[in-house]
């Protein structure tokens, strides 16, 4: 489904990585691990399309992402440190706001969504107001309503408490199960709940 080929990136004057190639395929989760300012999020950006690499190449279904990025972009579902969240808006409005960004009807699925993710009653005020897990919370009901076949995540489980950390597990199950494929950076140990899991480490350069 995903390929790097030979991509480097240099920040600063650093060189965060070099040469880096691998592939995902459907029903594949692969997490990068490293310290803090080893690269992750650039190169989770790079992959995404929103930044360039110095050298090398992303390919999905085989195509340059470069070429065909309208293609890809219908494909990938991106939540990232900042992850889309209308602050200034409730829970219900932006599950709205989404499901009307996928071209779903809006009605009582709004309401529903947000009780599976243990938000009942803190529908409808501003989210700024919530706490920072539940606020995160909302911004992965994206999961619940996206049919996007590849997932990249930037620390999905930050804030999250263990209930909220396992029903998201959960959800990545059915994503590969039905053929999706997930690249996610997390601090969390992931080995146990992922049996074919990918692992890329970044190492700090200096
Ligand atoms: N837009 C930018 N302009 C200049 N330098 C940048 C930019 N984005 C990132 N960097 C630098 O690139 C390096 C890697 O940053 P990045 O956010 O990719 O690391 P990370 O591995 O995700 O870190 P963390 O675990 O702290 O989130 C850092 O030293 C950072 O200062």
């Amino acid at each position: 489904m995903l390929e790097i080929k030979s991509v480097t990136c240099t920040k600063q004057e650093r060189c965060l990585f070099e040469s880096l190639s691998f592939s995902l395929e459907a029903g594949q989760i692969m997490q990068i691990e490293g310290p803090n300012g080893a690269g992750k999020t650039s190169l989770l950006r790079i992959i995404a399309g929103f930044a360039r690499p110095d050298e090398g190449e992303i390919f999905f279904d085989k195509k340059s992402i470069r070429q065909y990025y309208d293609e890809f972009a219908a494909q990938l579902l991106f939540i990232g440190h900042k992850t889309g969240v209308n602050g200034q808006l409730s829970a219900y409005e932006n599950v709205c706001h989404w499901l009307c960004v996928h071209g779903c009807k809006v009605d009582k699925q709004a309401y529903d969504l947000l009780a599976d993710l243990g938000l009942v009653g803190l529908e409808d005020v501003p989210v700024r107001t919530l706490s920072a897990g539940q606020q995160r919370r909302v911004a992965l009901v994206r999961l619940w309503l996206n049919n996007a076949r590849l997932w990249i995540l930037d620390e999905p489980f930050t804030a999250l408490d263990k209930k909220g950390v396992a029903l998201l597990q959960a959800q990545f199950k059915k994503h590969l199960e039905q053929g999706g494929a997930i690249l996610l950076t997390t601090h969390q140990d992931l080995t146990t709940h992922f049996d074919e899991l990918k692992t890329l480490v970044l190492e700090y350069q200096f």
